[in-house]
């Protein structure tokens, strides 16, 4: 099948593939609604990914009813219109998804579904990939071992290189030095290189998201950024060095700072990113500054690949009250990553 011809064709556009998230939350109304936002017709052409009948059953939950070209496998996707195209993967059956659950089908299908919207990518024929929350209970039961996004990505594109997960808003960017392993790990997992291959990354993916010369601030670990040593050594033995030595290659890099406040001082002083030194040092800080509009972008990939700082939402499945905003801005920062690979060439 190809698109409908009588459908202008945007090939000035990137092509993003959207993948449908966990089918128990709100991942299937977030898809309906962003198939039918304007502000993202308008930045992006959409391949949607997943089974129709758990879009149909989530754009009824939102009250909608986005027009849609089929495609199929061998559909050209260049020549796709603005009119959000849908990929059927026939993947999962509405009487199958117990809503408010994590289930191994629910993993299944958002596994599928990504992996097939990163081969997509892959195979250069897609710009960038998004995708709406998956449960990470649900993806573990049917991944086993599966950690985050960014290693399932990594094994399913054979990527060996340095990716990490940044959470973006308009104000500020945070990014971490450790991520998805337990809070009694994070001090032992604190070294210079890691935070120096931290602070290159990231400066590396502000770059490409159009800052020509990123400024960076660093979090402490400890209270009071230690207090000169009175409440933990880390900043003395292991922030400070990585500091200096990331200055002299060059990055425009300053702290470290107490932890408490130093995104009131990024925002202030307009640092583009702050490096926390792990998971909910950043994350409590950024989903109280912007909730409703936070973006997770995995960084270093091949591609971009984007998706809203938010998760499932399974005590709101089914309502039609999920707010959009944040999966919108998950959209728009891809479109917009993916136009300045364009530009450069990559
Ligand atoms: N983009 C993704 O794939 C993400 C997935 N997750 C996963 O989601 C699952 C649930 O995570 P939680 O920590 O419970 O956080 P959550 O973000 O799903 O829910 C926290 C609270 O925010 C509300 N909420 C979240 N998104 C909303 C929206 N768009 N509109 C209105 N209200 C909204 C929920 O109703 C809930 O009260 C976990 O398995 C987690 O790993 C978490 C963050 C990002
Ligand atoms: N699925 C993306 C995701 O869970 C990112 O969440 P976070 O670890 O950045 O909070």
């Amino acid at each position: 099948m190809t698109p409908s011809s009588s459908r202008k064709a945007a090939p000035e556009l990137p092509i993003i593939a959207l993948a449908m998230g966990d089918p128990a939350g709100i991942s299937p109304e977030l898809t309906a609604r962003l198939a039918a936002d304007e502000t993202v017709k308008r930045a992006a052409r959409l391949v949607i990914i997943g089974d129709r009948r758990i879009f149909d059953e989530g754009a009824r939950t939102a009250g909608l009813s986005p027009t849609l070209d089929a495609i199929d496998e061998q559909s050209p996707l260049a020549d796709l219109a603005s009119t959000p195209a849908f990929l059927d993967l026939a993947n999962l059956a509405p009487e199958d998804v117990d809503p408010g659950e994590a289930t191994p089908a629910g993993g299944e299908f958002a596994s599928a579904n990504f992996r097939h919207a990163l081969a997509l990518a892959h195979d250069g024929r897609v710009d960038a990939v998004c995708f709406t929350p998956f449960n990470k209970k649900a993806m573990r039961y049917a991944n086993p071992g599966y950690d985050d996004e960014i290693r399932f990505v990594a094994d399913a594109i054979g990527f060996d290189g340095k990716a990490r997960e940044f959470n973006i808003l308009e104000s500020v960017w945070n990014a971490r030095v450790t991520s998805h392993i337990p809070l009694k790990d994070v001090a032992a997992a604190l070294s210079p290189e890691s935070i120096i291959d931290e602070l290159t990354l990231t400066h590396r993916c502000l770059q490409q998201a159009g800052h020509d010369r990123p400024r960076i601030a660093v979090a402490g670990l400890n209270p009071h950024a230690g207090d000169g040593g009175s409440f933990g050594m880390e900043e003395i033995d292991i922030i400070e060095p990585a500091i200096r030595r990331a200055r002299e290659q060059g990055l425009e890099v300053e702290g470290p700072f107490p932890a408490d406040t130093v995104f009131l001082r990024a925002v202030k002083e307009g640092f583009h990113a702050v490096l926390t030194m792990y998971h909910d040092q950043g994350q409590i800080a950024m989903k109280m500054m912007g909730f409703d509009s936070g973006v997770t972008m995995l960084g270093g990939l091949p591609f971009p690949v984007c998706t809203p700082a938010h998760g499932t939402a399974y005590d709101i499945a089914g309502r039609g009250i999920a707010d959009l905003g944040a999966s919108r801005q998950a959209l728009l920062l891809a479109a917009r990553m993916a136009d300045q690979a364009r530009k450069a060439g990559v």
